[in-house]
């Protein structure tokens, strides 16, 4: 008999040895991650498949879909009104939530996800993903059982039950989290099956990696300049080390570096549009990442406040950044506090 853990037999072990999740979450995780098998295949694929170029559409965001946005956006959605145990989901790419029609079995979990994160990056065959967050529906009176609205997903981050991201790279990895610590689980192609690769992952507390979109420099807020100024200036500055510096423009492939090796990840709010608080989406990117990365002994923050304990006001809420190797978060946290104060 192997002595491979499997997806499955994490997820039992979660369940029945530590009590951390129920059978209903359990099989929606389940059912999730059968999804980012599918959307996998279909991201192997690349040009055989068709699966490549615009979709000549747009979402709510007004960003110009993909081909594969759309695809992966589907397969999630058509997955999880089947066996997700669930009463709604939210996409990225869909203008409002999708509440699972009452002919499919009905549960209590809100499913979140950006179904393919990095869609810049698919038709150059550069490292993509899919990110979700679950949430648990909120009874004020159990007696009455509202139908599910666009307020029920209005949950500050530190209330997920589940979240996760699926990274399509050289290897396809599942990374999760149940509140448990992470753990990563490498797709085995000639099994079909999630193999567990890594538990209890630990982010370095130090790094000497950072990752930010450099062209947007001009852009930046002082702590954000005054933060890179001085990791640029190297060994002779005030950091007293040289730092390495990484942009894939995938948060996916971004984060799973920070999750393997360290490093601090950054997109902050910057001048180009003042009244936008940043470029990434609170509910699909910044919270399940937030959480993963606090599992794993990093911190989280939008340069001011912890990101899980934002409460969010809109489904499509977009957040600054700031996430990864805790003392460097801590530090650029406290060069915004120190401008807020002097302003
Ligand atoms: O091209 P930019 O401005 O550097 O932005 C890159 C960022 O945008 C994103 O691609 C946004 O995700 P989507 O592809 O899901 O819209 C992040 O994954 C990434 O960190
Ligand atoms: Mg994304
Ligand atoms: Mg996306």
């Amino acid at each position: 008999m192997s002595n491979k853990i499997s997806l499955t037999r994490y997820l039992v072990e979660q369940q029945r040895t530590h009590g951390r999740i129920p059978p209903e979450l359990r099989l929606l995780i389940e059912v999730v991650a059968r999804a980012c098998k599918r959307i996998s295949i279909s991201v192997n694929k690349g040009a055989l498949g068709e699966v490549l170029g615009s979709a000549e559409s747009e979402n709510v965001q007004g960003e110009v879909q993909k081909k594969l946005d759309i695809i992966a956006n589907e397969v999630l959605i058509e997955a999880n009104e089947w066996g997700g145990h669930l009463a709604a989901m939210a996409s990225e790419e869909m203008d409002s939530i999708y509440v699972v029609p009452n002919r499919f079995p009905q549960g209590e979990y809100l499913l979140m996800f950006d179904p393919l994160d990095g869609s810049s990056n698919i038709d150059v065959n550069v490292s993509i993903g899919t990110i979700f967050s679950v949430l648990r529906k909120r009874h004020d009176d159990p007696k009455i059982i509202d139908p599910v609205s666009e307020a029920d997903f209005l949950q500050p981050g530190r209330q997920q039950v589940a979240a996760g991201y699926c990274v399509y790279g050289p290897q396809t990895t599942l990374v999760l989290t149940v509140g448990d610590g992470v753990a990563m689980f490498t797709l085995d192609r000639e099994q079909g099956s999630w193999v567990l690769t890594q538990d209890q992952v630990t982010i370095p507390e130090d790094t000497k990696e950072f990752a930010i979109n450099m062209s947007n420099m001009r852009h930046w807020d002082t702590p954000v300049k005054r933060y890179i100024d001085e990791c640029l200036a190297g060994q002779e500055g005030p950091r007293g080390k040289d730092f390495n510096m990484r942009w894939i423009a995938s948060m996916v492939a971004d984060v799973h570096r920070i999750l393997t090796r360290g490093g601090v990840f950054m997109y902050p709010w910057d001048k180009r549009e003042p009244n936008k608080p940043g470029k990434l989406r609170l509910m699909y990117e910044a919270n399940p990442m937030g959480w993963l990365v606090e599992q794993a002994g990093g911190a989280a923050t939008n340069g001011r406040e912890r990101i899980l304990d934002m409460v969010p006001t809109q489904l499509h809420q977009r957040v600054s950044v700031i996430l990864g190797s805790k003392n460097e978060v801590d530090l650029v946290t406290r060069y915004h506090l120190e401008a807020d104060k002097t302003a």
